[in-house]
């Protein structure tokens, strides 16, 4: 970034989809100068409709569409000092290479993206930028006719870097913090983005399948196989709630009446609220199942600890992927 003080960065929102447009609006909204670099599937949208982002606490905004940037080519990454890459898992590379074309090389690169390694990758491309990853906590429904509502709370966390960046990036509605142990936070996230595999399965929201305790089992299981594996692996975990992680599969094992009661603050979901995998799974789109069970797969390989649950959702997942979607049961993906 060209000052450490700059009070008005210009921001490029790398992959406009859920997470960017309602991160992007939200900045927009606020003052920043913001464009959004994307895909005609959705820009289109904003272009007829605006971008309206809402949210649990009732923001509810409509950005006009002759007030946003909208780009289909990269080379609006030239124009920015912030790029908060928004795109899935597998587009990583990709947007590493545009970004290494076309932007200045003091722009800040933020990953604000669900799993592990993707600064690493971002780095590889981009190996003298101050590229940061970050944890974006909360969950974000794409809706009907530009809308992107986020349904649940927490701050974003990016990590320390010579910037203050996450002061900047703190608006109305959207609280950034820096941290030195990002990746600890970062692990924490994962943890629960293995469930994105069984939400999606379930057709269920979150809610939904949260008050199901079948499905808990199922979540509480595999979340068992992989603090096994990441354990062994030594990895340092920084849960996203209060409860040690440790505690959660039991919290999550409990009698639905008593886990209604012990969890309260889990089940504060929008009910419409169902997770990333789950809507790319159902609009037959490629999942991000490779980052989150495939990564717990190679982890347990190399420690020779069997992954049953891991390579389950992964099947599960990859046949729907390939076939279309379609509900299944906890009991299916027990046998
Ligand atoms: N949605 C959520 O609630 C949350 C998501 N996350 C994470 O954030 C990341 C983004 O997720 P999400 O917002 O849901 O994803 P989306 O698929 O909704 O958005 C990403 C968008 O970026 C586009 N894109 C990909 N590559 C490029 C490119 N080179 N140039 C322009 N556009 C591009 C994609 O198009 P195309 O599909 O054609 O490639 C897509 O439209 C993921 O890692 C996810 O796990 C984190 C927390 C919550
Ligand atoms: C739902 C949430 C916030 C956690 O699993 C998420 O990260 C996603 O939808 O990808």
């Amino acid at each position: 970034m060209r000052s450490n003080t700059a009070p008005c960065p210009r921001i490029v929102i790398a992959g406009a989809g859920a997470i960017g447009c309602f991160v992007g609006g939200v900045l927009a909204h606020a003052g920043h100068s913001v464009s959004f670099l994307g895909r005609p599937r959705i820009l289109d949208r904003l272009r007829s409709e605006g971008l309206r982002i809402s949210d649990y606490a009732g923001l509810d905004v409509t950005l006009a569409a002759h007030t946003l940037d909208l780009h289909e080519t990269p080379e609006v990454l030239a124009h920015a000092d912030v790029i908060l890459v928004c795109v899935k898992s597998k587009a990583t590379a990709d947007i590493a290479v545009q970004i290494a074309a076309h932007a200045r090389p003091d722009a800040i690169v933020v990953s604000l993206q669900n799993g592990m390694g993707h600064a690493d990758t971002l780095r590889r491309s981009l190996p003298t930028y101050d590229i940061r990853p970050a944890m974006v906590p909360f969950n974000v429904v794409p809706m009907e006719n530009g809308r992107f509502h986020r349904s649940t709370s927490g701050d974003i966390v990016i990590g320390s870097g010579p910037h203050a960046l996450g002061q900047t990036l703190s608006v109305a509605g959207l609280r950034v913090t820096q941290s030195n142990e990002i990746e600890a936070i970062q692990w924490g996230k994962f943890l629960l983005n293995l469930n994105n595999a069984p939400n999606a399965l379930s057709g269920l929201t979150l809610h939904a399948q949260l008050l199901d305790r079948a499905w808990r089992r199922v979540m509480a299981d595999q979340m068992t196989e992989a603090l096994r594996v990441l354990r062994a692996h030594g990895c340092q975990i920084k849960p996203t709630t209060d409860v040690p992680v440790g505690l959660v599969p039991f919290i999550l094992r409990l009698p639905t009446p008593i886990f209604i009661r012990v969890a309260a603050k889990m089940l504060t979901i929008d009910p419409q609220a169902k997770t990333s995998m789950a809507h790319d799974l159902w609009a037959g789109r490629k999942t991000e199942i490779d980052a989150f069970q495939g990564r717990i797969i190679a982890m347990g390989r190399e420690k020779s600890i069997p992954t049953p649950w891991a390579d389950a959702l992964m099947s599960a997942v990859k046949a729907a992927e390939q076939n279309g979607a379609s509900v299944h049961s906890p009991e299916i993906l027990r046998r």
